[in-house]
């Protein structure tokens, strides 16, 4: 038999489609810099500084006053120095023996050596306050942006943009890294060109504003090449996002057997690669740009120093300025010079870091805003009953509703079980059920309460869920069970939640038992199987010992033993809650005093299994398909 299909190993694999063009579908379709007008830029990097100054002061307040101190310290010995500098060219360049000349300078030189050397130390001493502060600003900012995502209301994730909104926030809490040294490298070269300024005024006027034309070029330039830097920024923000999780599900050892047994390697490389290229192709197209920018800056800026340094000369040679002052402003010239170079530059990276410091600020005030706010009302007592009154749920962006005018009453004590194709609706409903989401139309209401005005986390204090999807958490085992409930000493009802889901045999096995780290990508992790995984998930949910349990496929991954187990348990302590099965091995139903079929994101049979088994409808065409084999 001959076969037609590609050989990759002989290179006939036709290359596959590159990946469509994503565009950046966040808050800022349209690119805020076509905004940015140049004094707005200005007009933003004072108060960058000083989100970045109060942020500071609450994390370490001496470590800023020591930052201060020493920029204060900075400043003064770059004045004295000058000051003392002119000072003692007068006697150097006066007349008299080279030993008379010498010890006239001498008391002046020795105040430029002190504050040299008080300069140098308090450099030393900044940086030292620097580092102190740095690390923790961006653990704060990066905790900050992890709490303000678990925090913000789940609808928020399946709205447009979200995603590339977190990402943009991410190159934020990165920027934080710099973001002191940046403002401190600033503010120290501002005084130093306050202070050298202020010298070579009190020297010749003239030279101060020749000398001011000289670096502005520069500074337009930085800014300029700043934006043009955060426009690829933005333009790549969402071939990075999907880049990011691709690179993630690529290299996880978790899906490793699938991307080879799939022979997913070459596609999944062949991916990357073109994301990679297209921000690629993003950033080398905006360098002709960078560069106009910078041979234009560099030209205005040599011309203007020409000019300073023909000024200074003429004063000098014309007899305008005598020979001492001359040579102060040589040096004034030169450290003015270093310091305007310094501001231009640290300008231009504060103000870099405002714009992606101002993403992660305006999405952590968008998160603040999407956190739930409901209502003040708690949740307690036991839950006795959860009515659903014509319940509408619709994702963002979605033309139809995923659940459509849905009632239903249930009663603690009662086991439900929710049956429906694939799309029917069925964990969209427990997400309402839960108060995860609020609906459009109609209510959830727990003992006669509406969740829409309940405090959430009173609600799920009393919930407990296995979601289809789960996390394997890279934690203890124990975390892996306790998670989410207050931490107990006492390890009796961890073991209680592990045997009811008959998983003492296998942790006992394990090298720590319940301290077992489990991650296998750690050093000294272990991993568990799939099914193991699952029993996991179930017995996090039973250690709560919720209300509301909700289990959404919770065995397809056991083996018969595990699966029997979990249902003769849930059957066990059922009395005590209301427990909701969703489930497509139609079998499992049998537990359930009552089951719903959803079709199309609504109700359209619902009873006890024998009645539904030969009703006739879409529940007995579904199990006579389960049970043809
Ligand atoms: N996060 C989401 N964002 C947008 N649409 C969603 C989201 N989750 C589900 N949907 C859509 O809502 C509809 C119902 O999905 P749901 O997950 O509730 O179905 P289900 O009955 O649980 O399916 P399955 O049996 O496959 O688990 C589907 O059309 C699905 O595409």
């Amino acid at each position: 038999m001959t076969s037609t299909a590609p050989d990759p190993a002989q290179g006939a694999t036709p290359p596959p489609p590159p990946p469509a063009e994503i565009t950046y579908t966040g808050q800022y379709s349209v690119n805020p810099l076509a905004e940015v007008s140049f004094r707005r830029v200005c007009a933003r990097i004072p108060a960058v500084l000083g989100r970045i100054g109060r942020l500071s002061w609450r994390i370490d307040r001496r470590a800023v006053q020591l930052l201060l101190g020493c920029q204060l310290l900075t400043g003064v010995s770059a004045a004295v120095l000058l000051t003392a500098t002119a000072r003692a060219m007068e006697p150097v360049l006066g007349a008299g023996s080279a030993g008379d000349r010498l010890r006239g300078a001498l008391p002046a030189l020795l105040v430029v050596a002190v504050a040299s050397g008080v300069a140098r130390t308090a450099g030393a001493v900044a940086s030292y306050a620097e580092r102190r502060i740095t690390p923790r600003l961006t653990t704060e900012t990066d905790s900050a942006l992890v709490e303000a995502v678990c925090r913000v209301e789940a609808v928020a994730y399946a709205e447009d943009g979200f995603s590339d909104r977190r990402e943009a926030a991410e190159m934020g809490v990165m920027r934080t890294h710099v973001m002191v040294t940046d403002a401190q490298r600033l503010v120290s070269a501002v005084i130093r060109m306050v202070t050298a300024g202020g010298v070579l005024s009190v020297l010749n006027p003239l030279m101060l504003p020749l000398l001011l034309l000289a670096v502005l070029p520069a500074g337009v330039g930085a800014v300029l090449s700043a934006r043009v830097d955060y426009e690829i920024h933005y333009g790549n923000i969402a071939d990075r996002n999907v880049r990011g999780m691709m690179r993630w599900w690529a290299t996880e050892s978790k899906y490793s057997d699938e991307v080879r047994a799939n022979s997913m390697t070459g596609y999944l490389v062949f991916w990357y690669r073109a994301l990679s290229d297209r921000c690629d192709r993003r950033t080398l197209a905006a360098a002709p740009r960078t560069l106009r920018i910078a041979l234009l800056s560099a030209l205005a800026g040599g011309l203007f120093l020409m000019a300073t340094w023909g000024v200074l000369a003429w004063l000098a040679v014309s007899g305008r300025v005598d020979l001492a002052l001359a040579a102060t402003a040589v040096i004034a010239v030169q450290t003015l010079l270093a310091a305007l170079s310094q501001v231009v530059v640290n300008g231009a990276a504060v103000f870099h870091t405002s714009l992606y410091l101002g993403d992660m600020q305006t999405f952590l005030d968008d998160a603040a805003a999407r956190a739930p706010r409901r209502g003040p009302r708690r949740l307690s007592g036991p839950v006795e009953e959860i009515r659903l009154e014509e319940v509408v749920y619709r994702y963002p962006g979605k033309d139809k509703p995923a659940v459509e005018g849905v009632s239903l009453t249930l009663r603690r004590g009662q086991v439900l079980a929710i049956v429906g194709a694939n799309g029917s609706g069925k964990s969209t409903l427990t997400r309402l059920l839960t108060g995860i989401y609020l609906p459009d139309k109609g209510t959830v209401a727990w003992n006669g309460t509406d969740l829409a005005g309940v405090e959430p986390a009173t609600v799920w204090a009393n919930t407990g869920l296995v979601p289809q999807i789960f996390a394997q958490w890279p934690l203890r085992l124990r975390e892996n069970v306790t998670l989410g409930q207050p931490r107990t000493v006492d390890d009796a009802p961890v073991w209680e939640a592990i045997d009811a889901v008959g998983l003492r045999g296998a942790v006992d096995e394990l090298p720590s038992g319940l301290d077992t780290l489990l991650a296998r990508d750690v050093f000294g992790g272990t991993e568990l199987s799939g099914g193991q995984w699952q029993r996991i998930a179930c017995s996090r949910a039973l250690y709560r010992r919720p209300a509301l349990l909700i289990l959404d496929e919770p065995t397809s991954q056991m083996d018969p033993r595990g699966e029997h187990q979990i249902f003769e348990r849930i059957k066990a302590i059922a009395a005590d809650r209301i427990t909701i099965v969703v489930t497509h091995q139609l079998e499992n139903t049998r537990i359930a005093d009552h089951i719903i079929v959803m079709e199309e994101g609504r109700i359209t049979e619902q009873g006890r299994y024998d009645d539904l088994a030969h009703g006739g409808g879409t529940f007995a065409e579904l199990l006579e398909l389960s049970q043809d084999r």
